[in-house]
């Protein structure tokens, strides 16, 4: 397994080894000793997976109070997956990496708790899996507008497919306030 540092510390790109052989191949997507050497020693309590089509942005979410670690790939498909570092204390508050996951490269991303996560989908459908930190708290969801002017992610499509509740997402500058405890 390979794994490469992000300019947001614990925020780690994957490469898990994979054994490829004549019936097809194999790889460990999560082994909780080995992937607690390099600093993912959280407790994994959901595992969920979700489809969608050529377009689609889902994004950007947190949650407020219980924010949630998230070991993300991919099963089918092309992703463009971003983690957007919102850690008040953190020196990248507001910074953002972004990384191509695919069923080809096998690639991995962790997003520690306290980011904003979201990804847009390059293939005509993309199968999205990811094991969580803490469970879902609907009433604790948080987001960001996927084309916050400040954040300023480069996105490698134009006019995603949002959810109604995403297209109304407030900005950076709105959700920075209440991270900090700031008046505007
Ligand atoms: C996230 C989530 C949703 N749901 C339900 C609520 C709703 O009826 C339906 C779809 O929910 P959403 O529209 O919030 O799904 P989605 O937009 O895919 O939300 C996800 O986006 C990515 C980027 C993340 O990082 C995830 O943590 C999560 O926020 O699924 C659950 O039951 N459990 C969950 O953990």
């Amino acid at each position: 397994m390979k794994v490469i540092e992000t300019k947001l510390q614990g925020c780690l790109i994957i490469h898990p080894d994979v054994h490829g052989d004549n019936r097809g191949f194999f790889l460990e997507t999560y082994q909780e000793e080995r992937y607690a050497e390099y600093g993912i020693k959280y407790k994994f309590v959901q595992d969920n997976r979700s489809r969608s089509s050529f377009g689609v942005l889902r994004g950007l979410h947190f949650q407020k109070t219980r924010p949630q670690g998230k070991l993300v790939s991919i099963t089918r498909g092309e992703v463009f997956d971003v983690a957007v570092d919102l850690r008040p204390e953190s020196k990248t508050f507001g910074e953002y990496v972004g990384v191509v996951l695919s069923e080809e490269n096998n690639t991995q991303l962790f997003v520690p708790p306290g980011f904003a996560h979201g990804f847009c989908v390059l293939s005509e459908l993309a199968d999205f899996s990811y094991k969580c930190t803490d469970y879902y708290s609907p009433s604790d969801e948080g987001g960001i507008i996927w084309n916050d002017p400040i954040i300023n992610i480069e996105w490698p499509i134009k006019d995603p497919n949002l959810s109604e509740k995403d297209r109304l997402l407030p900005t950076f500058d709105d959700v920075k306030c209440n991270i900090l405890g700031e008046k505007k």
